[in-house]
């Protein structure tokens, strides 16, 4: 037993009742000292009585103590002041001399005697006493007896002083008085149990006011927390967000607004979800359908085309949307049907799917992070200074580009990071400049270039959590203490 608590106690004993500020200045020990004796002395039982009770108390302010250190303002004034007097504006020099002079002055101390040019301030008293310095003096010592109302009001006034509400207690013995205290158990062990010995012991109680250890919950899951970080990235470099909810799309918007040919691989069964019902949707401009169909099928703005016969039957169908590049061929259209072009920066990130065979780095259903710039005289040059001050903002350094293919975009190029975790090089997009073949069907003016780009989110997000199965991202439990490695491998649907 702690040597404060066996004191209190006796403290009790001998005077019945006792104070914990009273107590504090007994024993020479911070208050809080005390109260935690107390709680200590309480969780063995009803050996005291403790009554909270709240006073309030008056305080010295920071300037209260100065005052009570070095004398009130307005001494400090009267005692700069020579026999002969002094120029106010000299006197102002001082330390707080505008409080100071105003008091002196109403106090009676000092006068302005205007017969002299400049006018000058002079003693009016031969002697003061510095009364408010004394006051300081005696709060500080707790001592408040000699001093009114009306000075304690003009001193809060001053903000020399403060009034602080104490909490304390007011303690009596209890029912189980004593003056030792038992020896308490907090665990119930095992053996205990064994020896039948706990029967004897003294358990502490449970304190039901604990807050407990907090508990874990409420966190994003890792792909929602590398989104919300590109998605910081992206706003801070002045992109706007497409929005994107639409997850079924049609082939138009899909694959022939850009360009991409009806017998392309990608546009098969093997390797897109086609929708059943509703099996086909109309949803496409008439007009602009028209120059998409020409434009594959007889070619124009300087293009052969693919010469080959373009079908209504196969732009109907419906499907999963493959990647979100649908959703910035859409924002084109738009664009390219407003008065006058203004250049523009956009971005989003969402889920497409695609019809692939699972595997430790390939999911039918991914997230695409996708952006494009349309402005006037862009180059690759400018497509690769935006990944590379992209990246540098996630703290990737290492990054190297690798020509591509990509039926809407000439040039194309794919972009690697080296991942110094993994010691080699990982694919973590496609990119390129969007064709004239899909720029101007749309209504675009020809002088205007468009960069565009589609990363996936979860390869990164595998690189920042060390991750090595993609498929450790989704299902009911995520786990994210799996070992470091990932493989390669595209997603890229052309
Ligand atoms: N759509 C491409 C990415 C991309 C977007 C825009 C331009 C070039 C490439 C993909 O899914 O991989």
């Amino acid at each position: 037993m702690s040597q404060l608590n066996e004191n209190i106690l006796k403290y009790l004993a001998e005077n019945d009742k006792a104070n914990t500020i009273t107590l504090g200045k007994y024993f020479n020990e911070d208050h809080q000292k005390i109260v935690g004796a107390l709680k200590s002395i309480q969780a063995h039982g009803e050996l005291l009585l403790a009554e909270s009770i709240s006073d309030k108390k008056i305080e010295l302010t920071e300037e209260g103590k100065l005052i009570a250190e070095k004398g009130s303002h307005e001494v400090n004034v009267f005692a700069h002041i020579p026999d002969g007097g002094i120029e106010q504006s000299e006197l102002m020099k001082l330390p707080n001399a505008k409080i100071g002079f105003s008091k002196a002055m109403s106090a009676g101390w000092v006068q302005v005697d205007k017969s002299c040019t400049p006018p000058l301030v002079k003693k009016k008293v031969p002697e003061i006493v510095d009364t408010v310095q004394e006051h300081m003096r005696k709060i500080m010592k707790g001592d408040i007896s000699n001093i009114t109302d009306k000075e304690k009001q003009e001193y809060k006034k001053r903000k020399l002083i403060q009034e602080v509400v104490v909490k304390s207690f007011n303690l009596t013995k209890g029912p189980k008085f004593s003056l030792t205290l038992n020896k308490l158990e907090t665990d119930l062990t095992n053996d205990m149990m064994l020896a039948n010995s706990w029967k004897e012991m003294r358990f502490k109680d449970y304190n039901f006011e604990s807050l407990g250890a907090p508990l874990e919950s409420g966190y994003l899951h890792p792909l929602l927390q590398v989104r919300s970080e590109f998605r910081q990235i992206f706003l801070e470099m002045g992109f706007s967000e497409m929005p994107t909810n639409n997850y079924i799309e049609n082939s138009f918007w899909n694959f022939d607004a850009l360009f991409q040919p009806q017998q392309h691989p990608a546009r098969d069964a093997h390797d897109t979800f086609f929708i059943s019902n509703p099996k086909i949707s109309n949803s496409f401009p008439t007009d602009y359908l028209e120059r998409v169909k020409n434009v594959h099928s007889k070619g124009g703005y300087g293009s052969q085309g693919y010469g080959y016969d373009w079908k209504i039957e196969e732009a109907q169908k419906n499907l999963l949307r493959t990647h979100t590049t649908a959703v910035s061929a859409r924002m084109l259209y738009e664009l390219a049907q407003q008065e006058k072009f203004k250049p523009i920066k956009l971005f989003s990130i969402d889920k497409v799917f695609r019809n692939e065979t699972l595997d430790a780095t390939h999911l039918a259903e991914f997230h695409q992070v996708e952006g494009l710039i349309a402005d006037f005289n862009l180059t690759l040059g400018d497509l690769i200074g935006v990944f590379t001050e992209f990246f540098k903002k996630l703290g990737m350094v290492q990054l190297e580009f690798k020509p591509a293919y990509n039926p809407y975009t000439e040039p194309s190029m794919e972009i690697f990071c080296f991942h110094p975790g993994l010691g080699k090089w990982i694919e973590i997009g496609n990119s390129g400049v969007f064709r004239p073949e899909m720029l101007l069907p749309m209504g675009l003016p020809d002088d205007v270039c468009v960069i565009a780009w589609g990363l996936s989110l979860e390869r990164p997000t595998m690189i920042k959590y060390g991750l090595n199965n993609i498929r450790d991202l989704v299902g009911p439990k995520v786990d994210l203490e799996m070992g470091l490695s990932i493989g390669t491998g595209s997603d890229a649907s052309e």
